[in-house]
C-alpha cells in the first residue's frame, strides 16, 4: 500500500495569460495525499529553474488557494527566501524540493497546522521562494518555522530572512513589506 500524508495537498502553477485576471491564471494542477503520489507528480513536472520567468508553483493545503484572500491566508504571513540571480542554476530546485518535503512531512513539529502552503516565484529579479502560515499573532509557531527553514535549507547563519504579513505585503506591491520576524 501506498504511504499517507497526514494532510492532501494541491499543487498549483501560475502563468501570466492574456485577458486573464491574476486569480484565473493560478491552474491547479493535481491534489494527493500519498508519498508516492508526490514523487509521481514532482517527477512528472517541469523543474522550477526551467519555468520562464514571471510563472510560479505553489503547493497548499487542499482547500487553500495560493493567494492572500484566501480565509485561511488573509490572516497570515510568509517566510520569504530571496535568491540571487546565479542560484537559480544551483540551488532554486534543491530549495523548493526541501521546502515541499518539510512541508508532506509535517516537520515543523506541533507548529505544522500553522502551515499553509509554499510558493515559488521565477523572476528575472532573482527567485523567490515563501512559506505562507496562518496567523501573524502565532510568534511561537512562525519563529519556529523559521528556525526550521533556515536550517533544513543550510541557510548560512550570517543570513537573515525576514516574515512578512501578507496584508503589508498587499499594499506594498513592487518592493518588500516590513518583517514582522527574522531569523
Ligand atoms: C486576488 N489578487 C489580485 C491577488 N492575490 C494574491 O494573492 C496575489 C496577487 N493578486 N498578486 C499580484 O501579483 C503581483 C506580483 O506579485 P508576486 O508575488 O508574483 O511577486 P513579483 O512582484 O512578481 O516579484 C502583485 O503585485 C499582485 O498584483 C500576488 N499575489 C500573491
Amino acid at each position: 500500500i501506498k504511504h499517507p500524508l497526514q494532510n492532501t495537498w494541491t499543487l498549483w502553477f501560475f502563468k501570466i495569460e492574456n485577458n486573464r485576471t491574476w486569480e484565473d491564471c493560478q491552474m491547479e494542477i493535481a491534489s494527493f495525499n500519498t508519498v508516492e503520489d508526490f514523487w509521481a507528480l514532482y517527477n512528472h513536472i517541469e523543474p522550477a529553474s526551467h519555468l520562464k520567468v514571471g510563472c510560479d508553483y505553489s503547493m497548499f493545503k487542499q482547500g487553500i488557494k495560493p493567494m492572500w484572500e484566501d480565509e485561511h491566508n488573509c490572516r497570515g504571513g510568509r517566510w520569504l527566501i530571496n535568491l540571487n540571480k546565479q542560484q537559480r542554476a544551483t540551488e532554486l530546485d534543491n530549495f523548493w524540493l526541501e521546502v515541499l518535503l518539510l512541508m508532506i512531512g509535517e516537520a515543523f513539529a506541533e507548529h505544522s497546522d500553522e502551515v499553509c502552503g509554499a510558493v515559488v516565484n521565477v523572476r528575472s529579479k532573482g527567485d523567490k521562494i515563501g512559506v505562507w502560515t496562518a496567523d501573524v499573532k502565532k510568534a511561537e509557531s512562525i519563529l519556529k518555522i523559521g528556525h526550521v527553514l533556515k536550517e533544513r535549507l543550510n541557510i548560512p547563519r550570517h543570513v537573515t530572512i525576514g516574515f512578512q504579513a501578507h496584508k503589508d505585503t498587499m499594499v506594498k506591491s513592487g518592493s518588500t513589506a516590513k518583517n514582522r520576524f527574522t531569523v
